[in-house]
């Protein structure tokens, strides 16, 4: 699918114009959702560094299937959104985070909740694609094996369906055990991605995947993700408004003022209303270019 067309789709199509029915083969997306259901619910998230306010009083849905863009000027605190959603922010010793964040009606922040199952449930790409420094195949195996997952027979149909499922396997079946960093940014990036599917999570956080990616890479991996909608719940942070506009169902703006630098959400909605008629005016300037 070309860029092209994915205009089309989002301009001739309403969400609820998809076919009904669907064969669910690799790269072939599941239907959207007309009626949206929240997959995570974010209520008053207030997020802080070493005790300074980053993002301030946060609620918000994410709907299933759909894919919500993060946008907003760097600094205004999208990374830090995406990395509460899986607890992320754990791993940062001086970050402090206010509120709730429920995923399928699950406080992630309550004393239950089981760190290495919401992890499994919510993977995460990162901006560089983060390949290990081991095979292609081990890429995808280790993970597994960390999940449970021993019989070799269970791991190699997973590696070739997820490989598959990010239009890998043709270009790597014959040398599985070559090195993935031998492997060029776009196809790394890739790699990235069917090991976060390998663990079947729900949801896919995904931060500036395609930044650190040639523009024709960076277009496989935009189709790709396009692809996977429906099946999985995607968040993106991304600068490419053209990006956002072309896969995202849902936008969500954020900004962060001048002389506070305190991050905050100005609008969330259909990414369709976000870009022509959003309801505030820091949007509309953000979004025409005007400003940020
Ligand atoms: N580990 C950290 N320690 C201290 N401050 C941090 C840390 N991570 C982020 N911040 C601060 O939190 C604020 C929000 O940063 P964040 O990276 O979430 O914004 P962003 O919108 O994703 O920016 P960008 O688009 O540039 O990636 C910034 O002021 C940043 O300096």
């Amino acid at each position: 699918m070309t860029m092209e067309t994915h205009e089309i789709k989002h301009s001739t199509q309403s969400v609820c114009e998809q076919p009904s029915t669907y064969t669910l083969g690799p790269l072939q997306a599941g239907p959207y959702c007309c009626i949206p259901h929240p997959v995570i619910q974010v209520k008053a998230l207030s997020l802080f560094y070493g005790g300074k306010c980053a993002l301030d009083t946060v609620t918000l849905d994410i709907y299933r299937g759909c894919i919500t863009a993060l946008i907003g000027p760097s600094g205004c605190g999208k990374t830090s959104f995406l990395s509460a959603l899986n607890r992320l922010t754990d791993l940062v010793p001086s970050c402090r985070v206010d509120g709730t964040v429920h995923v399928e009606g699950e406080n992630i922040f309550g004393a239950h909740c089981n760190l290495q199952q919401l992890r499994k449930r919510i993977g995460m790409v990162f901006q560089k694609p983060t390949p290990f420094p081991l095979s292609i195949q081990r890429n995808i195996a280790l993970p597994l094996r960390e999940h449970g997952v021993t019989r070799q027979a269970d791991i190699q149909a997973i590696t070739e369906q997820v490989l598959r499922d990010v239009g890998l396997w043709d270009e790597v079946c014959d040398r599985l055990d070559a090195p993935a960093l031998s492997l060029s940014g776009g196809q790394q990036q890739r790699l990235c991605i069917a090991r976060a599917l390998a663990l079947n999570p729900q949801i896919l956080l995904m931060d500036e995947p395609c930044s650190a990616l040639d523009p024709i890479a960076s277009g496989v991996v935009e189709e790709l993700i396009n692809r996977l909608s429906g099946r999985y719940t995607i968040v993106i942070v991304t600068h490419n408004l053209a990006q956002a506009r072309r896969i995202a169902n849902y936008a969500a703006f954020f900004w962060v003022k001048e002389r506070e630098r305190i991050g905050h959400l100005v609008e969330f909605g259909r990414c369709q209303h976000i870009f022509e008629t959003p309801s505030d005016p820091l949007t509309a300037a953000y979004v025409s270019g005007a400003t940020g």
